[in-house]
């Protein structure tokens, strides 16, 4: 592996954050009326069999249920009521947040749904098409599609070429072309053919197909916990025990304080629910719902929320060269014949091995010869008895077997060691013509010919293809953000570096088979590194699949897409930027919003400790720091602060803390101090202040 550097950009200040244009719409800001419209869900969601899976708030749903059993009990009683009415508000707030971060991806939810209705799929079936309707379709089913059809369900194009207009799922007007045998041959369902026709092999079934799974995810229907939130689960569900048994031990002091059972129950409840971290227990659901619809909107589509979290910690970017960091349009743009070979002779070869080239590299060759050599006639046909050879990135060659005759083209490497083998000479100027192709970039094709003269090289076919636009200053911006980027390849060396440096990644692997994709996976990943994969052909899968979080281009094959865990509808290989903002910040928010609520709970016990025990141990009093007008007061403002901060957070968590890529490590520092901090004076001063409204009320005080 040799190493590129690139010089460093001065465009230091750049930043991600906002969407970028022609990313999907947001949420909007989040506001009452949000609250309002998902007050149904959120109360739904009142379901014990749903509450219990939040331990936290499943025992504030208890105390609720409690201390409303003793408010009945004692119906005159205006304390035990208030605190009950007060602990619904508590699960309600809880569940609302939930529901308000789910209730933004209803309406995108509604929009794809309106791509999937009612298609109608013509199947091919012994020669014949016949009409069945979208749903019907099983994999390994041949469909027909033609300009104006919408593609019945997901699959690769197994014939023809087509432009398509795929704006329903990514948003992107620009159509994009569909074609057979390279790594741009995947279709998805729902989009539509505008020009030309396909034949289609169906490769999902019904209702697993990429719109299917796109709706379950910005619904949250999809969502499990990640293992980073149920060990958070953990920890909150283990803090809420310990906190009961606390309580639940000073039961008897109550009393002995002379509270009356039924006072003193609901005092404790009341105690309880202060103490235990409802903040972040009713929080948590909706920070991670936020961060995939984060993702979502700027076009990326996470398989689980886990890829997302590891995209946090992401220290190594591989990239595919064809079709991720260039446009994958790779065409053959000119033939270089060596000395003493004529250009048709090496048109003519050229032209023969590609004419069963299903790649898009080999029907760009017959093209080109074609227009440039005015080879071919119109109904020409194959030469019958030949044996064709088809292209396979570990061989790197394609060619035929045709009488006697055979042709190869491929890498040059590959073709050198074909042409050695058998002992024939390898032109002097081959070499040098194909290097100069590869150093500007382009990738060379050597072709060879074996005949009664036994084999050697005619020349050489210029591949052309074009880095994307905006790389450099992007993948400077990754650097900043303490990100390697390698370039793997199945090119040469000389074209890798080229790519390499126009691009500005950091480094490069050349002439690199599948198996060596995924061997520099588990190395890194040995290291301790964790490790990014962006790809978009069938050859990259296994090293999708492998990677920590593998990003497959939507331009790229099914193969691709079904092995990593997240699709870029953009097919931007930088989008990796975006996905690492994403897990970071939601990695830094759950941190500082776990911080704020364990924090938050301490001034409560200030509040409520004295209040309880005020009559039998005055000396208690001096922890009344806070100068409470009454008991009750003090309890029902701990109580009332402990239900109103949760609202008061939502639309914190669900548009993240901050982030800003340089130094994630401090940032992270300085959120605990903020949150730690804010989480213990702001229940001191709003305490206070709810404490102050009530004691205007008449009857307290
Ligand atoms: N149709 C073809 N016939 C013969 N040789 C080909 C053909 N297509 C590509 N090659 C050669 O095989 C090499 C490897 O191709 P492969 O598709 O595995 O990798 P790549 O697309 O160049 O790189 P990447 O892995 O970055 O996508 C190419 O660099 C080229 O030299
Ligand atoms: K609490
Ligand atoms: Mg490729």
């Amino acid at each position: 592996m040799s190493t590129v550097t690139p010089p460093r950009t001065s465009r230091d200040a750049a930043t991600t954050g906002g969407p970028r244009p022609g990313s999907r719409p947001g949420g909007g800001p989040f506001g009452p009326e949000q609250l309002l419209r998902a007050l149904p869900a959120a109360l739904r969601k009142l379901d014990p069999r749903v509450m219990v899976k939040s331990p936290v708030m499943f025992v504030v749903l208890v105390g609720s249920v409690v201390t409303t059993g003793l408010a009945l009990a004692d119906p005159t009683d205006w304390f035990g009521w208030a605190v009950a009415a007060w602990l619904w508000l508590t699960t309600l707030f809880a569940n609302l947040a939930e529901a308000v971060a789910e209730g933004r991806g209803k309406a995108q939810a509604e929009a794809l749904r309106g791509a999937r209705t009612g298609v109608v799929a013509r199947r091919l079936a012994g020669g014949r098409e016949e009409r069945v309707p979208g749903t019907g379709l099983r994999v390994g089913d041949l469909v027909v599609c033609e300009a104006g059809d919408v593609v019945p369900g997901d699959g690769d194009v197994v014939e023809g070429v087509a432009s398509v207009d795929e704006s329903a799922i990514t948003g992107e007007s620009a159509p994009v072309i569909r074609e057979s045998g390279g790594d741009r041959s995947a279709v998805t369902g729902g989009t539509r053919v505008l020009s030309d026709r396909i034949v289609v092999r169906i490769t999902t079934g019904p209702g697993e197909t990429f719109l299917d799974r796109m709706i379950g995810l910005v619904e949250g229907a999809a969502r499990h916990k990640t293992p980073n939130e149920t060990a958070l689960n953990i920890l909150l569900a283990s803090l809420t025990l310990v906190f009961l048994l606390a309580v639940v031990t000073l039961k008897p002091f109550a009393v002995h304080a002379g509270a009356d059972d039924e006072t003193s129950v609901i005092v404790l409840t009341a105690l309880l629910v202060c103490l235990i971290p409802t903040t972040i227990g009713a929080l948590l659901p909706a920070i991670g719902i936020a961060g995939m619809d984060r993702l979502v909107r700027r076009n990326v589509v996470a398989g689980s929320g886990r890829a997302v979290e590891a995209a946090g910690d992401v220290s190594t970017l591989l990239l595919d060269k064809t079709g991720t960091v260039t446009l994958g349009d790779r065409r053959a743009v000119a033939l270089r014949a060596v000395r003493g070979v004529a250009g048709d002779e090496l048109a003519r070869a050229a032209r023969l091995s590609s004419l069963a080239d299903e790649t898009p590299e080999g029907r760009s060759v017959v093209t080109l010869t074609e227009r440039e050599y005015g080879l071919g006639s119109p109904g020409e046909e194959a030469p019958a008895g030949a044996r064709w050879v088809a292209f396979s990135a570990r061989t790197r060659m394609s060619g035929v077997d045709l009488d006697g005759l055979r042709v190869r083209k491929g890498a040059t490497a590959s073709v050198v060691a074909w042409v050695e083998e058998s002992g024939g000479p390898v032109a002097g100027d081959a070499r040098a013509l194909a290097d100069r192709i590869a150093e500007a970039g382009g990738t060379p094709l050597l072709v060879a010919v074996e005949d009664v003269r036994g084999r050697r090289v005619l020349g050489v076919v210029h591949l052309k293809d074009v880095v994307k636009e905006g790389m450099r200053e992007r993948f400077a911006e990754l650097r900043r953000m303490g990100i390697r980027t390698v370039m793997i390849t199945g090119d040469n060396p000389l074209t890798a570096r080229a790519v390499a440096e126009e691009a500005g990644v950091d480094d490069f692997l050349a002439e690199a088979t599948p198996e060596e994709k995924l061997a520099l996976i588990r190395r890194e990943q040995a290291n301790g590194q964790l490790v990014a994969m962006t790809g978009d052909g069938t050859n990259d899968a296994p090293a999708l699949a492998q990677a920590d979080v593998g990003v497959a281009m939507n331009t790229g094959t099914s193969a691709a897409k079904e092995a990593g865990n997240m699709v870029d509808l953009d097919s931007d290989p930088t989008k990796l930027i975006e996905i690492v903002a994403t897990g970071k910040q939601l990695l830094i928010t759950r941190g500082a919003l776990t911080t704020f609520s364990l924090a938050n709970d301490v001034a409560k016990y200030f509040a409520i400790i004295p209040a309880l025990f005020a009559a039998a141990y005055p000396s208690l009093d001096r922890l009344n720091i806070m100068g409470l007008a009454s008991p009750e007061s003090a309890i029902l403002s701990a109580v009332i602060f402990n239900a109103l901060i949760i609202v008061a957070l939502v639309p914190l968590a669900l548009r993240g803390v901050r982030y800003r890529p340089a130094g994630a490590d401090r940032m992270l520092r300085r959120n605990l101090g903020v949150y730690g901090l804010g989480g213990l004076v702001a229940p001191f001063l709003g305490i206070k202040l709810i404490d102050l409204l009530l004691s205007l009320l008449p009857g307290i005080g």
